[in-house]
């Protein structure tokens, strides 16, 4: 595989303060990318650095196998963004502001700016002035503005930020057809880390400016892990019994009141039954699988994975 994008030991520092420290993030090309992180975590920064709106305090970035500088026009032509919220010219219509951001790029394409309103369904808006759009209309145009010149890397900072879920499934439809179809990679931020599972063949998790973990979603999936969860009265008596009488020796000690099994070969009815028989009591049991969010917030939590 071709690494498209890559940062070496990427740094920033404002006002004293460290917000990216050491990031090496490597984007192979073709793959759609999630990026995950709290508020804060520093991906914004990060997205600034890479379209040179903010510069680095230390590190670099290789962009299409090219180092990026101050000059670097040509590499950042080949990428379409939307970093927070997109801003338009309010007062002219959806077509209007795609025809102006392709003469600014040098794209003489008119078909284009109609492939792009079709795909993200913008195209019976006519002449309604872009202020009078919601904002998730906003958001599609921005979209539709990010992938009018056919960049081969898309960089979008929470793009389904005020998108109804009806809206939200449209747009990650169009982005895996945009990566499968058209080769297109996708760098995409968000907090819903539903989308991202559903979306990313790679994710990379940030915390307090750090990349803390860069794993593929198939590496993930094979990790995912069924378990039993239940919730009882006395979890240390709970897991002494079902250590002693069971032989159960990975489970997990969620909270004061939380177990979770991670043996397939002990059956539910034996830990109900073994804890019931010893006068523990069981409020609810379940069968879970671990997913993503499990993944992450024991990540950020400082763990490794739950297994
Ligand atoms: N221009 C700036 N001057 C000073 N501090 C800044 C600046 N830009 C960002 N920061 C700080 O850097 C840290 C990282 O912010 P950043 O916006 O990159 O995080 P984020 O992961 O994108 O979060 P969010 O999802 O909330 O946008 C924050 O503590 C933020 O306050």
């Amino acid at each position: 595989m071709t690494c498209l994008l890559r940062t070496n030991q990427l740094t920033k520092t404002f006002q004293g303060k460290e917000v990216v420290s050491n990031v090496n993030m490597n984007i192979q090309k073709g793959e759609i990318y999630g990026f995950l992180g709290p508020n804060g975590a520093g991906k914004t920064t990060i997205m600034k650095m890479i379209t040179n709106l903010v510069k680095p305090t230390a590190g670099d970035i290789e962009l299409f196998g090219e180092k990026l500088t101050d000059t670097s026009y040509h590499l950042l032509g080949r990428m379409g963004t939307i970093i927070e919220y997109p801003v338009f010219y309010d007062k002219l219509s959806a077509r209007e502001n795609l025809e102006l951001h392709c003469e600014y790029m040098g794209y003489h394409n008119k078909q284009a700016i109609d492939e792009a309103l079709e795909l993200v369904k913008l195209t019976n808006t006519g002449s309604k002035a872009v202020k009078d759009f919601s904002l998730g209309m906003k958001q599609r145009l921005g979209i539709a503005r990010a992938i009018t010149t056919k960049p081969e890397l898309l960089m979008l900072d929470e793009p389904i930020n005020g998108l109804d879920p009806v809206g939200i499934k449209e747009i990650r439809d169009l982005f895996k057809m945009l990566s499968k179809e058209y080769g297109i990679t996708i760098l995409i931020s968000s907090h819903i880390l539903g989308e991202i599972e559903q979306m990313a063949d790679t994710i990379g998790v940030i915390n307090h400016g750090k990349l803390i973990e860069e794993v593929s979603m198939e590496q993930i999936r094979e990790k995912n892990t069924e378990y039993i969860e239940f919730t009882t009265n006395d979890c240390k008596k709970a897991a002494f019994l079902l250590e002693k009488h069971l032989g159960v020796s990975n489970l997990r000690v969620m909270d004061d009141h939380i177990i979770r099994v991670y043996d397939p070969s002990v059956p539910q009815s034996s830990i109900t039954k073994t804890l019931v028989m010893n006068d523990v009591v069981i409020e609810s049991i379940h069968k879970k699988n671990s997913s993503l969010e499990d993944y992450f917030l024991s990540l950020l939590n400082g763990g490794g994975i739950v297994a």
